[in-house]
């Protein structure tokens, strides 16, 4: 409320302080009245105002201009203020440091770059909208007070009414005797020494010197003549520029009040924001254009290099679709002929010669041919055009899924996986349909409407000119319907996707909808949704009969108008009836073409914006990917967290480990517990490289983790988690994920090794079983058998198991168990807290606790050591063990 309040004033006085200056309030106003008023009413809110400045200091770049006027105007304003006589009486008065808050005033317009000049009138609009009028009669009792005041110091002082500064107000108007008061001015505030009562005193004594002393001819020359001849024609260029430079800005200014005075609904408070705002936002748009441009050249760039491998494709389709529009535009003339002949042969027949149908053979014949071969081209141009379809979205399709493949980990937390598959599916199956409709149709359409168009016109000028003048019309008028419905049809769409979404999500989960009885309120939102859906559906119906119908009569009335006006040129022998039916054909044609196109034109805008949406992830890829990297073969000394800060992606304000340092050696086995949420697993996904680090580094053998190649690293990393998915194939498939050259023996060696050939050759399909979507047809104890197994085959240097047992009951958890230690023999092993045995015989042990947690700017890891040392220690990791144990003892 405060903060409004200030920016109303502060825009009112703006607007004030520029009168002034602008000499738009004449001298009756004293300027002093309206500053000093000001000042002392709203004295807090300035102070205010001025920290909300200082915030958004950023956003505020001095124009050179104004900055340039402010500047003069300023010194002049400074200069008029410590001019007055009695400031110090004033200071007094109202209690209030004049200094400070005159510094402070100046330092607002310093600091901002307000292109308000206003002339009186708009003062005053101005002032009564901003509110700062309301301000003054609230303040009417202040402001008398301060009037009387400063008549009694006049009086006190001497002054009259007419005093000094209403003259220097005067000056550009004043005439020779005028002049002195120039001069005089002119000397005081060039002094250095201008305090108020200093000025007075000096004022006085420069009239009396004046009177008595004798000057020099030079002097009198440079005093009578140079100083106000050059004084007067500065200040008279100055207000002619300023003049020129108001009318300039003038327009802009009520552009902002306007925008000010619509976002504050009519209170118009914050023309100050509304200018800051207004700014930016050019600024931003201009930014932004100028991006959508380069993406859009990107964009195009990119559509070549996908279609240049297809370039004979290409070629052919266009021959062969331009040859088809020439055969449409053939087709009614021809057609005309035909009626021609017919009229000729009727003509005759009254006369009563024979008939000779063999004059039907030529015409006939024309359009049967040009009927064949129109097919045969529609024929080439469907299967060529097909083809190209296909072989561009293979190529994109490849694209993306090939980048989807090399994005980060971060990307797949950031995007919704219905977004990732949309892409991959709709966006590029939509822009192949419209790419494949804008080549043939649109191609096509252009062409015969160029063609029909000339050859219209060479028809009957007159009779084109009459339909031309109402098609765009009706034309446009359905457009503008078209675009309406397309919206229905997007909003239907969106309904569409919401029920089956709802329906895929409640499948998908059947277990929990089963277990939670949530039956009956999952098809309650099935069904509310459905309704939705079907009355956007029935909506979108009901307006395309009407589009339908409308489209139908209005293409029905073009058709009576060509018959109308055609038929009266006919009867006056303007056009022969052939030239006639030729005109309705091709007009038709032309209509249905020109449609065509608009509705082209909306569709491949669509097209282009899923293009660019696929676009945006293949190069974010590239990115990712254009990256040089360094090969590692083999870890073979430690990897090594040196002073590392990480937070996620898409949640850098929540840091997950603040300075965290520690040495992992080859060979050795760490343990890493600690309260949920402490960052454990983030450690080995860092390790992992799923996620690039902010600050600090990760070194493998020395290297740091940024130069080493994804796949390389990840090669030496085994990751066995409490969840591992597997794909919807043969259990030999899954197994041999591991190492794809792996033959059935080495399979099955891995798979007796991880404790899981017993229960896969039970299975009547034995390792030809498939696990089902994600794994579900086995158990949890059955699934991490088959990860370990997979990791066997893989033999990775470093392993990192990530509480791989704790989804498990005991007795699979012995038998996993089990096959992970036969896995560990001989590696580097990163154990996130799960078994008792496995932390106990690690040789380091770390404690993390969350970063959120920590008091001060503290590291992670809370304790460190071996497990003897660190239950003589009594801390953390002692009470985490005995919590640990007597766990595991109420499970046995
Ligand atoms: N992909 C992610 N995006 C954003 N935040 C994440 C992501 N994964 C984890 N976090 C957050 O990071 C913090 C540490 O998570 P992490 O999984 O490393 O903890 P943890 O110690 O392994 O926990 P737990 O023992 O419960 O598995 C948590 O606050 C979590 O919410």
């Amino acid at each position: 409320m405060l903060s409004k309040h200030a920016l109303s004033v502060q825009n009112g006085s703006l607007g004030i302080l520029k009168n002034i200056i602008g000499n738009a309030i004449q001298p009756n106003s004293n300027p002093h009245h309206v500053l000093l008023k000001e000042l002392s009413t709203n004295s807090i809110n300035f102070d205010k105002k001025i920290n909300i400045l200082n915030n958004k200091k950023q956003y505020i770049q001095l124009n050179r201009t104004f900055k340039k006027e402010l500047f003069s105007n300023n010194c002049i304003f400074k200069r008029k203020f410590n001019s007055y006589p009695n400031s110090n009486l004033l200071k007094k008065e109202f209690n209030i440091s004049f200094e400070s808050k005159f510094n402070s005033y100046l330092n607002i317009i310093n600091n901002n770059n307000c292109n308000n000049s206003y002339n009186s009138k708009q003062k005053s609009s101005f002032t009564l909208k901003t509110g700062f009028n309301k301000e003054c009669i609230n303040n009417e009792k202040l402001f008398k007070s301060l009037n009387k005041n400063i008549k009694k110091i006049q009086n006190s002082h001497n002054i009259s009414s007419n005093n000094d500064i209403n003259k220097f107000h005067k000056y550009p108007k004043q005439t020779k005797n005028k002049t002195k008061n120039y001069r005089d001015f002119y000397k005081r505030f060039s002094s250095k020494n201008n305090n108020p009562g200093n000025q007075k005193r000096k004022f006085f004594k420069t009239r009396n010197r004046n009177k008595s002393n004798r000057r020099s001819p030079k002097q009198i020359i440079i005093n009578l003549l140079i100083i106000p001849v050059s004084g007067t024609l500065t200040i008279k260029l100055y207000s002619l520029l300023e003049q020129r430079f108001r009318e300039n800005n003038i327009t802009t200014c009520s552009t902002i009040y306007c925008e000010a005075h619509r976002r504050n609904k009519g209170r118009g408070k914050n023309l100050f924001i509304a200018l800051e705002e207004k700014k930016l936002n050019e600024e931003v748009e201009k930014k932004e254009n100028e991006k959508e441009i380069q993406n859009n050249k990107k964009l195009l760039k990119f559509l070549f290099s996908i279609i240049k491998k297809d370039f004979l494709l290409v070629f052919f389709v266009f021959t062969v679709t331009l040859s088809a529009a020439g055969i449409n535009v053939l087709t009614p003339i021809i057609t005309g002929d035909l009626i021609n002949v017919v009229q000729d042969v009727l003509k005759r027949q009254e006369r009563f010669y024979s008939i000779d149908f063999s004059e039907f053979t030529a015409p006939t014949l024309k359009l049967l041919t040009l009927y064949i071969t129109q097919g045969i081209l529609t024929f080439v141009d469907i299967t060529l055009v097909a083809k190209l379809g296909e072989n561009i979205a293979s190529r994109l399709k490849l694209k993306l899924f090939n980048s989807y493949l090399l994005q980060e980990i971060s990307f797949f937390d950031a995007n919704k996986y219905n977004d990732i598959i949309t892409r991959l599916t709709n966006d590029i199956n939509s822009f192949k349909s419209t790419f494949k409709q804008v080549l043939t149709q649109g191609l096509k359409c252009t062409t015969q409407v160029i063609i029909s168009g000339i050859y219209l016109i060479s028809i009957s000028p007159s009779l084109t000119l009459t339909i031309c003048s109402t098609m765009p019309i009706i034309y446009f008028s359905m457009n503008l319907y078209g675009i309406y419905l397309r919206k229905l049809s997007r909003k239907a769409h969106i309904l569409e996707d919401i029920t089956n979404f709802i329906a895929s999500e409640a499948i998908s989960n059947i277990r929990t909808v089963r277990s939670f009885a949530a039956e009956p309120t999952e098809m309650k939102l099935y069904q509310s949704s459905l309704n939705k859906t079907s009355d956007a559906n029935t909506k979108l119906g009901f307006h395309i009969g009407i589009f339908q119908g409308t489209t139908n009569a209005s293409i029905g009335s073009l058709v009576l108008m060509i018959l109308y006006f055609g038929g009266k040129q006919v009867v006056q022998g303007v056009i022969n009836p052939g030239q006639l039916m030729t005109y309705m054909v091709a007009m038709q044609n032309t209509q249905k073409a020109l449609s065509h196109i608009g509705v082209l034109f909306g569709q491949s805008i669509k097209a282009f914006g899923s293009l660019g949406r696929v676009y945006e992830y293949i190069t974010e890829s590239e990115e990712q990917s254009n990256k040089a990297k360094i090969v590692v073969n083999e870890i073979e000394d430690k990897i090594e967290f040196k002073n590392v800060n990480f937070a996620y992606p898409t949640r850098p304000e929540s840091k997950i480990l603040n300075n965290f340092s520690l040495k992992i050696p080859v060979g050795k086995v760490l343990a890493i517990c600690g309260t949920s949420g402490s960052g454990k697993s983030t450690i080995g996904q860092l390790i992992e490289k799923f996620y690039e680090i902010e600050d600090g580094d990760i070194l493998v053998d020395g290297i740091s983790i940024k130069n080493i190649d994804s796949r390389s690293l990840r090669k030496n990393i085994g990751y066995i988690n409490q969840e591992p998915i597997l794909f919807h194939t043969t259990i030999l498939e899954n197994i041999r994920y591991g190492n794809p050259n792996a033959t059935l023996e080495e399979v099955k060696e891995a798979a007796r090794q991880a404790n899981a050939s017993n229960f896969v050759e039970s299975f009547p399909k034995g390792y030809d079983t498939i696990v089902g979507d994600r794994g579900v047809a086995l158990s949890g104890g059955q699934k991490q058998r088959i990860a370990i197994a997979r990791a066997i085959l893989k033999n990775p240097s470093i392993l990192i198991l990530d509480e791989a047992t704790s989804a498990l009951d005991s007795h699979s958890e012995r038998i996993v168990q089990e096959a992970l230690n036969r896995l560990m023999k001989g590696r580097t092993v990163i154990v996130i807290a799960h078994r008792l045995s496995t932390i106990k015989n690690a040789d380091n042990i770390i404690v993390m606790k969350p970063y959120s947690l920590l008091d001060g700017d503290r590291i992670n890891i809370i304790e460190s050591g071996t497990h003897r040392s660190l239950m003589r220690k009594k801390g953390e990791y002692y009470k985490f063990y005995k919590d640990l144990s007597r766990r595991d003892k109420k499970n046995d």
